[in-house]
């Protein structure tokens, strides 16, 4: 009930939002919400299913750990450098599967997607040598292939921003088995890439507007922060979205 409490204006913080973008008759509005391991997607999107505009399909992390009997998110972890090709593989497929999932009601929100998995994991993997420059180069041709012959496209990423050190004690307190040997590091490097890709757009091209939230703070306080910046999103939303190219085109509304 308390949690319901709080999410209850930031529901309507959202919706208004989503109105911002101009939704034509029959339009369909699909949602990411992105974040470092622990940043909260899973109870923010938890709350928002219970609102009837809106579907909210999960990271497919039960595909990763059971995968013909196989647990591919365990593997990953436990050998990296042999395993994390094959697993981001199977990211890009089930991460495409659930962009593609046909939606009946007009709000999709989506945990994470294909984007994240390329520009923030494989990124990292690679620049940590734990992914071949072959490897590398073959997922990343898949993922261009992707994007440029299959709707992907978001129409809003929800950033849920935190420091590494709330991530990481959030990863304890959550104790899942996979996770419980992930060193500081691989989130501290995981949360520079969301900054470089979400905030700095340092170098990889954002497919459409950001809205940034210090999730950092309580359940309590995080409504609050919403509301500060709904004003300065819903401005932007006069933006068009960007032009569907053969590749998602940095979004034209700068990130807030
Ligand atoms: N804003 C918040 N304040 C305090 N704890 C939170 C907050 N958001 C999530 N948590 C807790 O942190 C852990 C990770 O949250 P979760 O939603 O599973 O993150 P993610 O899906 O991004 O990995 C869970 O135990 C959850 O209850
Ligand atoms: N190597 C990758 N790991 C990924 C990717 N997407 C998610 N994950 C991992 C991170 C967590 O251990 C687990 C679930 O993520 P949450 O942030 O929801 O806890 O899956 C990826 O693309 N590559």
């Amino acid at each position: 009930m308390f949690t319901e409490m709080l999410f209850s204006g930031l529901r309507d913080r959202v919706f208004s939002l989503i109105g911002g973008l101009k939704m034509s008759a029959g339009k369909k509005i699909t949602i990411c919400v992105e974040g470092n391991i622990g940043s909260g997607k899973t109870t923010l999107l938890d709350h928002f299913a219970q609102f009837p505009e809106v579907k909210t399909i999960s990271e497919p992390v039960n595909k990763w750990r059971d995968a013909g009997g196989h647990n591919l998110l365990e593997l990953m972890y436990s050998d990296p450098a042999r395993y994390s090709c094959m697993f981001q593989s199977y990211v890009q497929l089930t991460m495409m599967d659930n962009h593609t999932a046909p939606v009946e009601k007009p709000i999709k929100m989506m945990e994470r997607s294909i984007h994240s998995g390329r520009y923030c994991f494989i990124e990292n993997l690679h620049r940590g040598g734990l992914m071949a420059d072959a490897e590398y180069a073959v997922l990343d041709q898949w993922f261009q292939w992707i994007t440029a012959n299959v709707n992907v496209q978001p129409d809003l990423i929800v950033y849920l921003r935190t420091s590494p050190e709330v991530a990481l004690e959030r990863i304890r307190r959550r104790s899942r088995d996979e996770e419980r040997a992930i060193p500081e590091s691989y989130v501290r490097a995981l949360h520079e890439l969301h900054e470089d890709w979400l905030v700095r757009r340092a170098q990889f091209p954002v497919p459409c507007q950001v809205l940034v939230l210090d999730a950092d703070q309580d359940l309590s306080l995080l409504k609050e922060e919403f509301n500060v910046r709904k004003q300065e999103i819903l401005c932007r939303s006069e933006v068009k979205s960007p032009v569907k190219s053969d590749r998602p085109a940095a979004a034209s509304a700068a990130a807030v």
